[in-house]
């Protein structure tokens, strides 16, 4: 957490009961000790009434509703620039909110693809820069017949928030091809990306600095292969970091033990964190820890299978899975692990799953404690809202809650562990990703015999220290220590570092939620730590030529 919020927060507090859910907070709302006040810019101010808005919209209200309630610390915070006058400050805060909330470059593509038949089809595809305040870009690449340019750019700006709050320091982008990847043959979803791959390289789109791919919907490993591939043999052949031109690769290509799992365990990370916290425990009227509380997960794909995974692992009973075509449920509870190996099999279909029963459509409703929604964006919307029994709702996927139904949950004292929060343990652990393909080496790998060795020594120093004292006591490692001798390994490290960096943005997040007095309200909060970093960057590097 910055400085900047405390001091800020106590010379102009907007009033309580607007900034609890700042979504509802009227376009002039009053302010204590202030006559400053910041609007939402016109274009946005139904959003947040409206019942299904365009997401790139959607994400711009959230992030002015956040303006909203920081703009008077970040006006303070540029008091430390005395040489200036004040309009000077207030214009120069004003700027570096306009950039920050404006999307930075955005490609269209249309090429050909023959078909195995013989037929062609031009494919859409886009990919968005949305902020460049730090290189390089990051966000992932989905396939989806729904892909849009207004879906990409709000994925792309998710993306620039989503890596400031968690201290990860890329900019924001992504990528969509406008495809239903179950139409097309394996060979035929190969050419279509080396194609994209191609297109972005010839535009300067994709590279280690400057913008780095990653999955996300519908992609995996295999797809991340095919465009490390296709980059270094063309574009990229004369870079030696071509390598981490992209995330998410297999081992094998370069890739990173636990990138696969990362989005989910890191959701599960963030659940950990509040389910142990009291202050949010009592606000949302939830018994602290995991006994014997129970979860439904909508969307049981990379995201919601490795949730589920690491939930059942700490007792948590996955009592409903809603799946694509296929709801089901099991009141004593479904093994993750086995329902995924399952859909392996049965062409990624829960469909006829037998260790559970078939369920309704309004499954994602019934009671629970977690709901974890991890299938797409804009699926608690106006209408359905008021439906969701759960307690907590765990955004894995991106843009899940529209602005009017975020009200909603607010208002029903539902703590709503936000996507930008929620969901960065995939970028997280594809940052380390990039940092082992810069270093050119897998981490802990120069260091493991020097650390078996020198534990060893220690150990046997010991032993003799204990034979020259006539002690007769044989020294050896504990299980735990034993494991440990030989420094971290890869998967330690990973595996840490997402701890580390997922309990740090939770943490930071709760502290803004609590500065500002944003009650249940992660959401504002987790955009508020966001902004105040991104806007330090700003105004230290400057903002315009
Ligand atoms: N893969 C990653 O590392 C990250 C993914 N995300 C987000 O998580 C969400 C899911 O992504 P992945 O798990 O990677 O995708 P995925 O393609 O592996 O899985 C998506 C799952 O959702 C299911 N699904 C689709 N529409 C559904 C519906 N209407 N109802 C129920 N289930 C439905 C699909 O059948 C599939 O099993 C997306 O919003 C994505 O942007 C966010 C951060 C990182
Ligand atoms: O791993 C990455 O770089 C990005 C993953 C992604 O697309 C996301 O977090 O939405």
């Amino acid at each position: 957490m910055l400085r900047l919020c405390k001091s800020a927060v106590k010379t102009v507090a907007p009033v309580r009961s607007q900034i609890r859910s700042p979504v509802r907070v009227p376009a002039r709302a009053p302010m204590l000790m202030s006559v400053r006040h910041y609007d939402i810019p016109k274009h946005l101010t139904k959003i947040g009434e409206e019942a299904n808005p365009d997401f790139f919209r959607m994400v711009e209200f959230f992030y002015h509703s956040a303006v909203q309630v920081v703009e008077p610390s970040l006006v303070e915070y540029l008091n430390k620039h005395t040489h200036m006058s004040e309009k000077k400050r207030l214009q120069r805060v004003a700027g570096i909110l306009k950039v920050m909330g404006s999307c930075n470059s955005c490609i269209q593509m249309e090429f050909p693809l023959q078909r195995k038949s013989g037929d062609y089809d031009i494919i859409q595809a886009y990919r968005v820069q949305h902020s460049v305040h730090r290189l390089p870009c990051k966000g992932g690449i989905r396939f989806s017949d729904e892909v849009n340019l207004d879906e990409v750019k709000a994925l792309a700006s998710l993306m620039t928030f989503k890596c400031a709050c968690s201290n990860i320091p890329f900019g924001g982008s992504k990528g969509g091809v406008s495809i239903d990847p179950r139409k097309y043959t394996v060979a035929e979803l190969q050419r279509i990306t080396r194609r994209y791959t191609l297109e972005l390289a010839k535009k300067n789109y994709i590279g280690a600095g400057i913008d780095v791919p990653a999955p996300d919907f519908n992609t995996s490993g295999r797809e991340m292969s095919w465009v490390v591939d296709t980059y270094i043999k063309t574009l990229g052949y004369q870079d030696l970091n071509a390598a981490a031109c992209v995330t998410g690769k297999p081992i094998n290509g370069g890739g990173i033990h636990g990138r696969v799992e990362a989005t989910g365990r890191g959701v599960f990370m963030t659940i950990e964190y509040f389910i142990h916290d009291e202050h949010f425990m009592n606000l949302c009227g939830l018994s602290p820890g995991f006994k014997g509380k129970t979860a439904i997960i909508q969307g049981f794909g990379n995201v919601g299978s490795y949730t589920g995974v690491y939930l059942h692992k700490h007792g948590v009973k996955i009592i409903g899975v809603c799946e694509y075509g296929a709801n089901i449920a099991n009141p004593d509870g479904i093994n993750p692990t086995d329902l995924m190996k399952y859909m392996e099999k049965n062409k990624k279909s829960a469909k006829g799953y037998p260790a559970a029963q078939p369920a309704g459509e309004d499954l994602m409703y019934q009671k629970c404690d977690i709901l974890v929604v991890a299938a797409k964006e804009k699926v608690i919307l106006a209408d359905n809202a008021d439906k969701v029994q759960a307690k907590m709702v765990a955004e894995g996927a991106n843009g899940p809650t529209v602005p009017s139904a975020h009200s909603i949950l607010v208002k029903k004292n539902i703590l709503v562990i936000p996507d930008l929060l929620c969901n960065a343990g995939g970028v997280t652990v594809s940052y380390f990703e990039f940092l082992k393909n810069l270093n050119h080496v897998s981490f802990g790998k120069l260091s493991i015999k020097f650390w078996r060795d020198s534990n060893t020594a220690l150990l046997d120093s010991v032993q003799k220290s204990l034979k020259n004292a006539n002690v007769d006591a044989k020294v050896s490692p504990t299980k735990e220590f034993a494991s440990m001798m030989s420094g971290a390994s890869e998967k330690h490290i990973v595996g840490t570092g997402l701890e580390f960096s997922m309990t740090n943005a939770c943490a930071n997040v709760a502290a803004a939620a609590k500065t500002h007095n944003l009650g249940i309200d992660l959401r504002t909060a987790a955009y508020i730590t966001s902004i105040e970093k991104i806007f330090v960057t700003y105004d230290e590097h400057g903002l315009a030529f």
